[in-house]
């Protein structure tokens, strides 16, 4: 019998608790038949958390959040929170969350599954077999940056509207060092290969960041092959020919990009897991955050639509990295796979080809079956 984890539930918003309640599931399973213990706590954030309490995350909360071995957060956000003053948005209390846990190593992994490789908008040989990761720099840059904010113009009379609307791109050589350390080291245990991406073409804090990692791989991490992309033509080499990258490093913004365009490799939004980790605490694990990187998905929610895999997948990330249960996690990531090979495929995975997609629940059931059998 292994120690006991704690664990922090964050449903959210649309979809977060459906795809949620599969993953608990899956703990459950997992609690049952593998001798894991976990010590869930379940709470609100985002549009939830502010129709109970008028803000996106409390203080209880976030003191929550920073005492746990681990938070699971569903999505956030929803048009019913649209007109919402910016400060109380959904997407405030994610942030928060990244900020004041200080989770600036976010691992959003795109790995084509075999039996999805024709569900993928670009053809199956440029994607069959993918499996790249993306380290994106989560708690800095232009999300954070100062100054920000929306401000009247006085002095500038030829501005019709009369407002400016700022944000700030900023980055330290500190923030840039140690979430090249966290691509560099993910490279070491994969295909030792990192691409760094920014646009120091244009951008002073792009020429800072390529000098950092530079710095970082001739120092520290020479045995890796490192590369640099200007992040526009990245992205362009990310649909043309994905199988070229092997670890993509990058700072908050471009990864947010990146990372929504690499789900469509994979076959669909729903697929991509995704987890956020800091410096170690005392117990030597880190900091972390597990979440899909998809949103609240406010087209199909509350219909039995969404897919619970990349919530699912995030939880296998969180046995990883956070429960030092490899073996487990590896368990579950095959489940999956093999689920997905018998043809079992939610409404986001169907081909032309049509077929009777499955609920939400239905894909939780069979991946747990798949996990028994
Ligand atoms: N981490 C997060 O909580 C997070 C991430 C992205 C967006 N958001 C928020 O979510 C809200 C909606 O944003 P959006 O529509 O731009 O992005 P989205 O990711 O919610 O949805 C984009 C598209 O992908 C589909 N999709 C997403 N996840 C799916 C799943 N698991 N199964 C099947 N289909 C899925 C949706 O139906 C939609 O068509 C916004 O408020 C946004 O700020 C939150
Ligand atoms: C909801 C939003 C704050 C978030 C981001 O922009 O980081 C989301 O798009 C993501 O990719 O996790
Ligand atoms: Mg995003």
């Amino acid at each position: 019998m292994s120690d006991s984890y704690s664990l922090l539930i964050l449903p959210g918003d649309g979809i977060g608790p459906e795809v949620m309640a599969e993953v608990v599931k899956v703990i459950d399973w997992f609690q049952a038949n593998h001798g894991l213990k976990f010590d869930l706590s379940h709470d609100l954030v985002g549009g939830s958390a502010y129709d109970a309490h008028g803000v996106p995350l409390t203080d209880e909360t976030m003191a929550r959040a920073q005492s746990v071995d681990a938070v699971l957060l569903g999505a956030v956000g929803g048009p019913r929170y649209d007109a919402l003053d910016f400060s109380v948005k959904p997407e405030r209390g994610l942030l928060r969350l990244r900020k004041e846990m200080d989770l600036f190593a976010n691992l959003r992994p795109a790995q084509c599954f075999d039996a999805l490789a024709d569900f993928s908008s670009l053809k199956r040989e440029v994607v069959a077999g993918l499996d790249i990761v993306i380290v994106r720099e989560l708690t800095s840059g232009v999300y954070f940056g100062q100054p920000r904010g929306i401000h009247a113009d006085d002095n500038n009379p030829e501005n019709e509207g009369g407002r400016v609307g700022i944000n700030t791109q900023r980055y330290t050589s500190g923030e840039i060092r140690r979430v090249a350390r966290s691509a560099f080291e993910m490279a070491q245990r994969r295909r030792g290969k990192v691409c760094s991406m920014e646009k120091a073409n244009v951008m002073e804090s792009g020429i800072l960041w390529r000098e950092e990692v530079q710095w970082v791989h001739d120092n520290e991490y020479p045995d890796v092959e490192l590369s640099h992309m200007y992040a526009d033509n990245g992205l362009m080499q990310l649909v043309r020919q994905p199988g070229q990258f092997d670890v993509i490093l990058t700072d908050n913004l471009f990864g947010d990009l990146l990372s929504d365009a690499a789900a469509m490799l994979t076959g669909s939004l729903g697929m991509l897991p995704s987890a956020s980790l800091g410096a170690p605490m005392e117990n030597g694990r880190p900091k972390a955050l597990y979440e899909p990187v998809h949103g609240s998905a406010p087209d199909i929610a509350g219909q039995g639509k969404a897919n619970p895999i990349a919530c699912i997948l995030s939880f296998a990330m969180a046995l990883r990295y956070s429960f030092d249960q490899g073996e487990a996690a590896s368990q579950l990531e095959r489940a999956v796979e093999r689920v997905l090979a018998e043809g079992v495929r939610t409404a986001d995975l169907m081909g032309p080809e049509g077929g009777r997609p499955v609920s939400t629940s239905e894909m939780g059931d069979r991946i747990i079956a798949a996990l028994s059998a």
